[in-house]
């Protein structure tokens, strides 16, 4: 019997949506009479050896892949799953998004100390986000908070919460959902209040170009409409040369064509602004190719200046 050997990194959530992606997979093999077994393999990576210093400072795209990515070209595994946002616009030479499967809550959550809502926060209150896009709009809808740099896994951010006395600080719902934590949300923002991370809440299940056998299983997994939302966002990404650690979000709803013949119509929006939140680019438009429908938004906010605002972040 073939076994398929998956990567991850080894946080909790990695290995909660690892475990999860595993699960779903043998159920596949199991109704299309695939033979295989799957065995987890956990990789550290710089992103998880150096979790006291600001991303942004520390620089480099793909902090949390790239290790992962090197075991699987050398063949030390056959499958790696990733949060999507964490992957880097450009893949290396021979490996491929071999399935994204159906998105969880893409939303920001915000976890407070006994407040419900981001308008109920007192005035001055102190939140903590090391994400230059959630302090970006975060301040431009209340220029009063305090933000302050808060780092590491999902467990320790919660803890220092307490520790550190934060009033509150944000977390993609998608991860605490995973791993069983929603009731430490407060409340949800909106993408019309807190654009996302660009595929914040899809996984990305990355494989061999050429092995065929986990391409064809993994062509089971995809769901066709989180695949599109999350192309048009990622082609928003590409054209601004964006990472995960630039203030800039998007986010792409997916309308499912009304007689099944025409094409699925994608709504997105992207934004880009200044870590002050003083400047907040956004820009809204929808297409049924995902590809040029993220680059008509990257560029409209380029002829905005959104390039100089990404510029001066990166020095
Ligand atoms: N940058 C860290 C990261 N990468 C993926 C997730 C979890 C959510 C997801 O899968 O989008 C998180 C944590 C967070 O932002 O709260």
């Amino acid at each position: 019997m073939k076994t398929i050997i998956v990567g991850t990194r080894q946080s909790a959530l990695a290995l909660t949506q690892t475990g999860q992606v595993v699960e779903l997979l043998k159920q596949l093999a199991a109704e299309h009479g695939i033979a295989c077994q799957f065995e987890i393999k956990k990789i550290v990576t710089k992103g998880d050896r150096i979790l006291d210093v600001t991303l942004s400072k520390v620089g480099g795209k793909g902090l949390f892949v790239k290790e992962i990515e090197q075991a699987l070209v050398d063949g030390e595994i056959d499958m790696a799953v990733h949060s999507m946002k964490d992957m880097p616009f450009e893949l290396p030479d021979g490996l491929v998004v071999g399935a994204i499967p159906k998105r969880e809550d893409a939303r920001d959550a915000l976890i407070t100390r006994g407040y419900s809502s981001l308008q109920e926060l007192p005035q001055g209150a102190l939140v903590g986000t090391s994400s230059l896009r959630r302090a970006s709009q975060l301040q431009h809808l209340r220029p009063d908070l305090r933000i302050e740099s808060l780092r590491g896994n999902i467990d320790s951010r919660l803890r220092k919460l307490e520790e550190e006395n934060f009033d509150a600080i944000m977390l993609a719902a998608a991860g605490l959902h995973r791993i069983g934590w929603q009731d430490r949300i407060s409340a949800y923002l909106p993408p019309a209040e807190c654009l996302p991370a660009v595929g914040q809440g899809a996984l990305c299940i990355e494989c061999r170009g050429g092995d065929a056998f986990v391409l064809d299983l993994l062509g089971k997994f995809q769901h066709e409409p989180t695949a599109l939302a999350v192309r048009a966002e990622r082609a928003f990404l590409g054209r601004l040369n964006g990472g995960c650690q630039v203030p800039l979000g998007a986010y792409a709803s997916v309308s499912e064509a009304g007689s099944g013949l025409e094409a699925p119509l994608l709504t997105l929006t992207g934004m880009v602004g200044t870590p002050d939140g003083a400047t907040m680019l956004k820009e809204t438009a929808s297409g049924s190719d995902p590809e040029a429908l993220g680059r008509l938004i990257a560029d409209k906010l380029i002829a905005q200046g959104a390039e100089r605002i990404l510029a001066e972040v990166r020095e």
